[in-house]
């Protein structure tokens, strides 16, 4: 049995490790306590990486990682993964998403009573220093103060809903929600990002991208309250890291407590210089219980990666395959085929591929044309196509990859068309799917015909004289080639198109003697 391949790049929990060693069709390799350097060597021969923050899948990994089908961040945050840079390898990235919540909203709390009552100094004082000095520590309450909070998914509504409980009053800035799933909780939507800067305590739960970085920053600070509480458990840069120093020592800013930093290990970091900030080194998933979670998952979804049986929470695919209709899915599967028919009867260089749909079908085409280009360009491509890098090759290959949504088809629910372009011309397939649930092809290059979508097919053009049909079938019959299917149609310009399905292959030699057929214009063979 092939064994696949799955390198553990980042400690996860020993439930998850566990799980990879008790799979018999993994060889499973721990390399969390390698160097970085050693680490390339080891993941040229993974199928499948599991990653954290602590692992950078840049360039110098993508490069590495030949075998590589697909990376489990075990986790949330995908900032340090090259995404487009996998895509172009066709590696599927996947990450844990709501696995590590909990302890991220909790984590934001303890920062946030912390820097509310500076407990980790008095904690510090009293401890360590052994002095007692109650008049030095007075705090702020939670209760009454506008606390604003910036990103409203999974974390940042949860840290809303624990600080409400503290009678705080909470403001959301979320360009990317419904209003009512803030309004709802008793809670004050905005729109204008002056109505966060302008709260008491601030606290940011966003993905890390090119809008979010530095998303506060000097100009932000300067319109602040005096005495204002930032807190950033979601990721370094998110507030700018020198605007935030310079605003906790003008005692602008009054605390900040920070889990995360831009480079991180950050262990001589200027803001540990200050006097006025908590900090924790990147601690917001690490719980027993969100790192069981996590790693168990990460495990699961990394073995069925391996196996090829599922990919969960996918990131780079075209579709999302969850918010698809069933119908839609047989479609996309009779799309790469008749990509695959397409480039087989045309076979050359591939100018462009261009997919219609009508019908409800239509809804879909974006993601149709991943599929139909996947089919087309695998028959005359060294590279491996798939979805997640078709578009790249595409780009690369200087191919273009069309799509449209016509009007309804007269005659059939849905219908979908491929014109597939080369150097020697365009081929045009129209198809669809009956309520039998049967592929058909019910169209090509302007004859009308009804075929099935499946095994061995020649197609016979000829011009439309009596005998032909004739001839075909003594022709394959010399040949052992026994004819399972026969469909035939005619254009106005007096020819007609047979396309035949037979039992088995069909060698050179009986293709060639259907070409030196009389009224023969082209003959073509494919195998679906
Ligand atoms: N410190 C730690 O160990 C951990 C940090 N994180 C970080 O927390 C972040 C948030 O995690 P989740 O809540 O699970 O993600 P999520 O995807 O559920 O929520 C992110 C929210 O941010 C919003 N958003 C995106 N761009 C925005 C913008 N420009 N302005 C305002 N809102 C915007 C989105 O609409 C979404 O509602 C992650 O991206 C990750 O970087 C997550 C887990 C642990
Ligand atoms: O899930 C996230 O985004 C986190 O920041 C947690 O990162 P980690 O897995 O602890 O390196």
């Amino acid at each position: 049995m092939k064994k696949h391949t799955i390198v553990v790049c980042d400690h996860i929990h020993e439930a998850g490790l566990e799980m990879l060693r008790n799979d018999e069709s993994i060889n499973f390799i721990m390399a969390a306590d390698e160097d970085k350097v050693k680490l390339l060597d080891i993941i040229a021969k993974a199928d499948v990486a599991i990653t954290r923050s602590s692992t950078d899948v840049d360039d110098k990994f993508i490069n590495a990682a030949k075998n590589m089908k697909a990376i489990v961040r075990a986790g949330v945050g995908v900032d340090n993964v090259d995404i487009e840079g996998c895509s172009k390898e066709g590696i599927i990235v996947m990450n844990v998403p709501t696995a590590n919540t909990i302890a991220a909203v909790e984590l934001t709390m303890a920062h946030m009573l912390s820097c509310m009552r500076m407990f980790p100094y008095s904690h510090d004082h009293l401890k360590n220093q052994r002095i007692w000095k109650r008049e030095k520590w007075y705090g702020y309450e939670m209760k009454g103060k506008k606390l604003g909070v910036i990103g409203f998914g999974n974390i940042g509504s949860r840290v809303a809903k624990r600080a409400q409980s503290f009678e705080t009053d909470i403001v959301v800035y979320d360009p990317y929600i419904h209003p009512s799933k803030v309004t709802d909780c008793d809670m004050t939507y905005t729109k204008d990002f002056a109505d966060i800067l302008a709260c008491d305590i601030i606290t940011i739960h966003t993905p890390k991208n090119q809008e979010t970085l530095n998303m506060i920053d000097e100009a932000e600070i300067a319109k602040m309250k005096d005495g204002v509480v930032l807190i950033n458990c979601a990721r370094g840069g998110l507030y700018n890291e020198e605007a935030l120093y310079n605003g906790l020592k003008s005692k602008k800013i009054r605390f900040a407590g920070i889990d995360v930093f831009n480079k991180e290990p950050a262990t001589d970091h200027p803001l540990l210089d200050l006097e006025n900030i908590v900090v924790s080194p990147h601690l917001g998933a690490n719980t027993y219980e969100s790192q069981y979670n996590i790693g168990t998952q990460a495990a699961k979804n990394a073995i069925e990666a391996a196996k090829g049986i599922s990919f969960a929470h996918a990131m780079n695919l075209p579709i999302d395959e969850s918010k698809i209709p069933s119908f839609v899915k047989p479609f996309l599967e009779m799309g790469q085929k008749i990509g695959f028919l397409a480039s087989q009867i045309n076979k050359s260089q591939i100018i462009a591929i261009k997919v219609s749909g009508q019908g409800e079908i239509s809804n879909y085409v974006e993601s149709l044309s991943t599929f139909v280009a996947v089919g087309a360009m695998s028959q005359n491509s060294s590279d491996t196509i798939n979805y997640v890098n078709a578009e790249f090759v595409a780009k690369e290959k200087g191919i273009k990859i069309e799509f449209e949504a016509l009007n309804d088809s007269a005659v059939f629910k849905n219908l979908i068309t491929v014109k597939l372009t080369t150097a020697e011309g365009t081929t045009s397939i129209s198809s669809t799917i009956f309520d039998d649930g049967v592929k058909r092809i019910v169209a090509i290059d302007g004859f009308d015909i009804e075929v099935a979508l499946k095994g061995d097919m020649i197609l016979f053009k000829n011009s439309d004289v009596p005998g032909v049909i004739g001839s075909i079938g003594s022709t394959l019959a010399r040949n052992n080639v026994n004819i399972s299917d026969f469909s035939l149609a005619r254009n106005k310009d007096a020819e007609a198109l047979a396309v035949i399905l037979v039992d088995n292959a069909v060698n050179e030699a009986t293709l060639n003697a259907l070409a030196s057929l009389e009224a023969c214009l082209s003959v073509n063979y494919a195998r679906l």
